[in-house]
């Protein structure tokens, strides 16, 4: 009885109101949270598995359903070989060499020479697992970046710390022979705890991270937006999810 009575007045009564959040700061408290001892992230665990079953959906029939929309006439036509791409040899040395690529995937055919070609457009891609997403917009930032320029000129937001990790070491792998400077702005371990004060700020040429961290990097003036060229948000479905979970 006395269980039912508080049963009642614990469901009639109104809690009280929450305090205003955006996703930023949500991810930011998980970062206070996950710092603590044992609770790293295990970034050896998350290194290229070269092993693992790929490109099984790159020739994939169903990849022929992939159609491009755009607006307005499009100077676009779809690449059949990297070297259509007019990529520096730089890049086709990674591409070739290093990837062991031979020629572009149907999402890499037809969204590569949309993100390489001027006038840069926004662009929205969606094909499934594994059709070579990554590679477009590794790419496309690759592409974009000034060598000569020691700033941030590309930006990747990612919805998890290990994506960006995953999707950083393509990077470094694809611009292995460019020189282009890249850097992970995800939460750092207990050990490697730097507080964001004591940071110089960033001059790698791609920055690659978790909403949060780059928020807090921003606020901070750690890391400046005045030289960027390409904005790519990685699994873009999943963080709108979340940002709508917040509204
Ligand atoms: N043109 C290509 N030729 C050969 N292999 C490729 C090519 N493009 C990508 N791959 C390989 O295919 C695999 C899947 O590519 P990728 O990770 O880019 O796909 P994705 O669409 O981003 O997948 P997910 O949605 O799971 O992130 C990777 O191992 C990648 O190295």
């Amino acid at each position: 009885m006395a269980d039912s009575t508080e049963t009642t007045a614990a469901s009639t009564s109104a809690p009280p109101p929450e305090p205003k959040r955006s996703w930023g700061d949500e991810v930011d408290d998980e970062e206070v949270e996950e710092s603590k001892p044992g609770a790293e992230l295990n970034v050896d665990g998350l290194a290229i598995d070269e092993n693992k079953k790929i490109n099984k959906f790159l020739d994939e029939p169903e990849d022929s359903n992939i159609k491009a929309v755009t607006l307005g006439d499009t100077p676009y036509t779809s690449a059949s070989t990297f070297e259509d791409l007019n990529l520096s040899p730089e890049l086709l040395k990674g591409l070739y060499v290093d990837m062991k690529f031979q020629k572009p995937s149907k999402i890499q055919a037809i969204s590569l020479p949309m993100i390489l070609t001027p006038p840069y457009k926004n662009l929205i891609a969606q094909a499934h697992n594994g059709s070579g997403k990554t590679t477009c917009f590794v790419l496309g930032m690759l592409s974009r970046v000034d060598p000569n320029l020691k700033a941030p000129q590309a930006l990747c937001i990612c919805p998890t710390r290990e994506l960006a990790i995953q999707n950083l070491e393509v990077l470094q792998k694809m611009g292995k022979h460019t020189g282009i400077t890249s850097e992970c702005a995800v939460p750092m371990d207990s050990t490697n705890y730097i507080p964001i004060n004591k940071r110089p700020p960033v001059t790698a040429q791609i920055v690659i991270g978790t909403p949060g961290t780059i928020k807090r990097w921003m606020s901070a003036k750690k890391l400046s937006v005045s030289c960027m060229k390409i904005l790519v948000f990685d699994e873009a479905d999943h963080m709108l999810a979340e940002v709508i979970s917040f509204c």
